[in-house]
Order: C-alpha cells, then sequence, then structure tokens
C-alpha cells in the first residue's frame, strides 16, 4: 500500500511544495530566536518541521493537529519502550504483571486516544470531500478512502485498517527525521570544516536566488553525502525494527530456528572497521564522494555496510520521501545561519537509549544571521 499508492516516486514528488513551505516556516523560527540573540532547542524545532511535513502529507493537517498528536506519541512511545513483562516472564505472569502495574488500562487508555483523534480526522475529511469534490494534491488519508470507495486496494480497507495505516506513517516518519537532522546539527557543530565546506557549497548552488528550490538539491554533493555520514553514525532506529524469521535458516554457521525474534543491529555494522577502516568512528562526509573510497555506497538497503532504512522486502518505504525532507531543513539551516554552541556549554555527543536514539542532551544553539549575496 505504502510503495504502490502512497510513497511511489510521483507522490512523494508531489510534496515539495509542502516541503518547501514547512522549511521556510523552520528558518522564519530560527531567525526570531537569532534577532532576539537566544539560543533554540533544536530538538523542538526540528520536531515540529518534520511533524509538520509528515502529517500535511498524511492526513493535510498541522498545527494544533500536529501538537496533539506529538502528546500522543510521545505518550504511546513511552509505553512501547523497555523491557516488556513478556520478554521475561511466562503468558500468565506476564499477564498479572501487566494488569497490577495499570500497564493493561494505559495502554487501553492510548488505544481510545489514537481511535478518537483518527476517527475524527477520517470523518473531517469525507466531510471536506462531500463539500469541495475531489482534486487538488491528494494527502495519504484522501487516497486511501479513495482507494475503499473504488474497491481497488486489493484488500478490504475497513476504519481500523485505514487509521492504522496513517498512524503508522506519522509514527514511522517523525522522530526518525526529526533525530537525524539534530545529529546532523551536531556533528556539523562538532566538525567546523565540514560545516564551513557546507556553507560553501549550499551558498554557491542558490547563489542570486532567495529561496532554496528542490532542483538545486539534486547539485548539492556534499550534503548528501553529510546526510549519508549521519546517517552511518546515526541511524535513528539502531536496531531497526523487529524481525521474525519465517522459517529455519543458518547465518554464518549459526542455526536460527522458525519464528526467533532478529534484530539487525545497524548502528554497530555502521561503525565497524571491517566495513569502513580504521576511520571508523570518525565524521567524514568525504568518503561518499568521488575517490573517497565509499562513492558507490548508497543508502537504498543494496549496500548491507548502510542500513539505516533496512533492506530487503520491509525496507522503509519513505526513502524517496524523506531524504529531500532532510536535504531541504538541513540545506535552509546552513544556508541562512551561523550557529553556534551558547556560551559556556560544550557539544555532548552521547546518545539517549530507547526505540530511536536522539542525543541524550537536547542540543541547544545560538543562530547569527548570514549575510547572503
Ligand atoms: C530519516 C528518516 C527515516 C529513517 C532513517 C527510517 C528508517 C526506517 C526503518 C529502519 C524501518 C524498518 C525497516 C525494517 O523493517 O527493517 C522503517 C520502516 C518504515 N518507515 Fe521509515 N524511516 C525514515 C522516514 C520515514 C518517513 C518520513 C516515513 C513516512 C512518511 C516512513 C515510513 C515508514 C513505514 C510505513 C515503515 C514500515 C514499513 C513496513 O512495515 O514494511 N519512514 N523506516
Amino acid at each position: 500500500m505504502a510503495v504502490v499508492h502512497l510513497l511511489s516516486p510521483r507522490r512523494a514528488d508531489s510534496f515539495g511544495p509542502v516541503r518547501a513551505a514547512e522549511a521556510a516556516a523552520l528558518v522564519t523560527a530560527a531567525r526570531r530566536a537569532a534577532e532576539a540573540g537566544e539560543a533554540v532547542e533544536l530538538r523542538d524545532l526540528l520536531y515540529g518541521y518534520s511533524n509538520a511535513v509528515v502529517t500535511r502529507a498524511a492526513a493535510g493537517t498541522a498545527g494544533v493537529t500536529a501538537e496533539k498528536m506529538k502528546r500522543l506519541m510521545g505518550n504511546t512511545t513511552a509505553l512501547m519502550s523497555g523491557l516488556q513483562a513478556e520478554d521475561v516472564l511466562p503468558n500468565v505472569a506476564a499477564k498479572v504483571v501487566r494488569w497490577a502495574t495499570g500497564l493493561d488500562r494505559r495502554l487501553d487508555g492510548q488505544v481510545e486516544a489514537w481511535d478518537k483523534f483518527l476517527s475524527e480526522m477520517i470523518a473531517e475529511h469525507l466531510e471536506k470531500k462531500c463539500a469541495d469534490g475531489a482534486g487538488g494534491e491528494e494527502d495519504f488519508l484522501d487516497v486511501l478512502l479513495r482507494l475503499r470507495e473504488e474497491g481497488t486496494a486489493g484488500l478490504e480497507l475497513t476504519d481500523d485498517r485505514i487509521k492504522s495505516i496513517v498512524k503508522d506513517m506519522i509514527f514511522a516518519g517523525t522522530e526518525t527525521s526529526s533525530t537525524t537532522l539534530e545529529w546532523a546539527m551536531a556533528e556539523l557543530i562538532g566538525n567546523p570544516w565540514a560545516m564551513a565546506k557546507l556553507q560553501d557549497e549550499v551558498t554557491r548552488v542558490t547563489n542570486g536566488k532567495t529561496t532554496i528550490e528542490e532542483d538545486d538539491l539534486s547539485r548539492m554533493e556534499y550534503l548528501k553525502a553529510v546526510l549519508k555520514e549521519v546517517l552511518r553514525l546515526h541511524p535513528p532506529a539502531p536496531l531497526l525494527v523487529p524481525h521474525e524469521s519465517t522459517t529455519q535458516a543458518v547465518v554464518q554457521g549459526y542455526q536460527i530456528p522458525a519464528k526467533s525474534a532478529l534484530f539487525i543491529n545497524a548502528w554497530a555494522i555502521g561503525r565497524d572497521p571491517a566495513a569502513w577502516g580504521d576511520a571508523a568512528e570518525e565524521f567524514r562526509p568525504d568518503r561518499f564522494l568521488d575517490g573517497g573510497g565509499m562513492a558507490g555506497v548508497d543508502l537504498r538497503g543494496n549496500d548491507y555496510q548502510l542500513l539505516p532504512f533496512g533492506a530487503g522486502r520491509r525496507v522503509c518505504p519513505a526513502i524517496s520521501f524523506a531524504l529531500p525532507a532532510l536535504e531541504i531543513a538541513l540545506a535552509s539551516l546552513v544556508r541562512y545561519f551561523d550557529w553556534e554552541l551558547p556560551t559556556g556549554t560544550r557539544l555532548d555527543m552521547s546518545e539517549a537509549p530507547g526505540l530511536t536514539t536522539p542525543p541524550l542532551a537536547p542540543l541547544r544553539l545560538v543562530p547569527k544571521c548570514r549575510t547572503l549575496n
């Protein structure tokens, strides 16, 4: 559903205006801080940006809805993270623990809150469709409702299925993107030569223009190399998502029984000297440029040493959607501003534990407006 209907290259392209508008809003928010001489918490800013891009693509809405969704997602992630009773206890004992700790009640509450929120979204879309008829760019929810009406989805699109798909999209797309951008800014602050090189490229390619257009991004080789290097060192889902083997298999001599829970440690693979050489732990985007030794290594799941999006059948279906959203945001942040750590603070590159791994301490930086040609 996602690959064919929601995130085909054509549809991913159609969200260009959404990305451009949200990148402009990002710049406006940073400019406000720059003019006031204040530090900004990048996490807030970038979460807002990523959530707005994904929410607008999924359901054509941002603003208050995005705020509400942020709260819902935070609560759900907190409940999903960490050790679960089922992981260590027999079934009956796990049930008792869940009941006694109130986990079941809190999970039910979350399910209800999501259900209400998504039902309202569907109702609004159906109402809007009645009032306006078809036309204009479709968001994911529009597409799913149309496929249901046409009966061409290949499966029965019940309300529950539609809600799950929309929620999965927003969930899968928000924190992954904002975490990547936060690490990108942290690495660039820690490696000022890379920041200078990226600023030079973005300024050169957009020279004389007032805005960055998506066509410009295709001419920013270093920007792409920076993002690859960030995703190599800091894959936002470091263990991807858990998989389960369907049949018995042998991997490098190890017997893996059917129905084993399998985790791929993309984080460790991305730092393995056997794949990346002695400087595996260092931030060196140039390795992905011509002559850098890794120019041919791509992140779409074909090269197993770089797996931030996974690989194979369950590879992230949104790579063509995610990359331009990351590129335009990062290019905008470095084109319009110089960034500094607030006086008296140090860059902390420690990682937070969890399903996604943002920096442990949210990155705070002071933007300074750049003089542009
Ligand atoms: C930096 C950005 C992103 C990264 C690093 C990322 C990474 C991933 C990873 C590692 C997986 C699991 C792959 C596996 O099963 O092994 C995944 C799945 C998925 N991603 Fe992304 N993702 C990103 C952005 C997005 C965005 C923006 C969306 C939606 C608009 C999205 C939608 C999905 C969906 C729906 C799945 C589940 C696919 C399935 O179950 O087969 N992702 N992503």
